[in-house]
């Protein structure tokens, strides 16, 4: 049987193995790439059900490397992994995806801000969004990870005006993981415990990590997380500040940008955004502003979301009071200014 031929495989009468989902990784050559297109392949991003077609992408010095990486897939026989295509080309990377994992880009290396590497980053996403337009599946998923993540997935957006842009996020669950992993870390308790922490606004140094919801479960019920901590000063400094600088401390140690904890957390961001997220439980996604919280539309801004059925939705209602409402307002200005920057590193 061709690799590509749909296969149906009647192993017992209840046994019928799913079609794969086509999975399309840009700059998978690099260091996310390489930590991503294993997880894909397992399983952690789609369900341990769900056999998957990789598309790699990457750039012609790249090529080489990665083919090695195809080579290592092959070689580690993922049982879910059906076929890996691996190219240079971006309408055969594209042609036919239903998820798209942009990670192709320039990375921020040690003393860059975000801002220096947009220029070289968004004409890159103008040029892409294009080929998704044209090539992948109608309904296709897009989560953009490189950075400035928030504004190449504008640019993406604006540039493939016929994907719904519902369909078009970018990354911020690193962001809220790593919060999350603060909070467990103060509280000497385990991360699962912890839910509902928002990250409103860019995947930069002014997103505004949110504690204002969230709860901890322990022997005796859900508990408020600011009720445990008691330390509103921790919370509204130095936690805020660890959450922002934690791209920059992983940097200043590596001497690489953070890949392990990115792979894992796409992973995490489209799983949910597919599978649903846990009943009572929200996460943070990078989406298109409807104007809620009075955030402007026509910006990608991180808010609260849950997801059913493959879409999400902003989770309303929620109470902001005076110091939360700055934080918000801070990181939507920076948005409305990387835009601008975005639109004349275009011209
Ligand atoms: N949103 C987040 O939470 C988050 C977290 C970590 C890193 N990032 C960003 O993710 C991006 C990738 O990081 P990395 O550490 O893997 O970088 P890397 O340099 O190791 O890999 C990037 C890869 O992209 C490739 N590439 C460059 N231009 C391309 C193009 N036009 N098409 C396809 N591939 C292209 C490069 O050849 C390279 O292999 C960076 O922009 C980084 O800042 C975002
Ligand atoms: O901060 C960076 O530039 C890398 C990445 O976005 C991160 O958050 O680790």
């Amino acid at each position: 049987m061709s690799k590509n031929a749909v296969r149906v495989l009647v192993t017992g009468a209840a046994d019928i193995e799913k079609e794969p989902i086509r999975v399309l990784v840009t700059g998978a050559a690099g260091q996310i790439g390489y930590a991503l297109v294993p997880m894909v392949a397992r399983g952690a991003m789609l369900g341990p059900d769900q056999p998957v077609i990789l598309h790699m992408l990457d750039i012609e010095p790249a090529a080489e490397a990665l083919n090695g990486v195809k080579m290592e897939l092959i070689d580690a026989a993922f049982p879910l992994l059906k076929d890996v295509i691996a190219t240079t080309d971006v309408v055969e990377a594209c042609t036919g995806v239903d998820i798209a994992v942009m990670v192709g880009g320039f990375p921020r290396k040690e003393g860059m801000e975000r801002k220096d590497v947009m220029s070289k980053n968004v004409s890159i996403y103008k040029a892409q969004a294009s080929a998704l337009e044209k090539h992948a599946n109608t309904n296709c998923k897009v989560l953009v990870v490189a950075n400035p993540a928030n504004t190449n997935a504008l640019i993406l957006k604006e540039f493939a005006p016929s994907i719904p842009e519902k369909n078009i996020t970018c990354l911020t669950r690193l962001d809220h993981n790593r919060a999350l992993g603060q909070i467990s870390e103060r509280l000497d308790i385990q991360v699962s415990d912890v839910k509902n922490v928002i990250i409103w606004g860019n995947h930069s140094s002014t997103q505004y990590p949110d504690v204002s919801h969230v709860t901890v479960t322990s022997s005796d019920g859900q508990k408020p997380a600011r009720e445990l901590i008691a330390d509103d000063q921790w919370l509204r400094t130095e936690f805020i500040k660890t959450v922002q600088q934690r791209g920059a401390a992983i940097i200043k140690a590596r001497k690489l940008s953070s890949a392990l904890s990115a792979a894992s957390s796409a992973c995490d961001h489209i799983r949910d955004w597919v599978l649903g997220t846990p009943k009572g439980t929200w996460v943070s996604m990078g989406v298109y502003s409807d104007g809620s919280y009075g955030i402007p539309s026509g910006l990608i801004y991180s808010f609260p979301v849950t997801c059913e059925k493959g879409e999400w939705s902003i989770v309303q209602g929620l109470k902001i009071n005076e110091f939360s409402r700055t934080k918000m307002d801070a990181t939507a200005n920076e948005l409305i200014e990387e835009k601008s920057l975005a639109y004349s590193c275009l011209n």
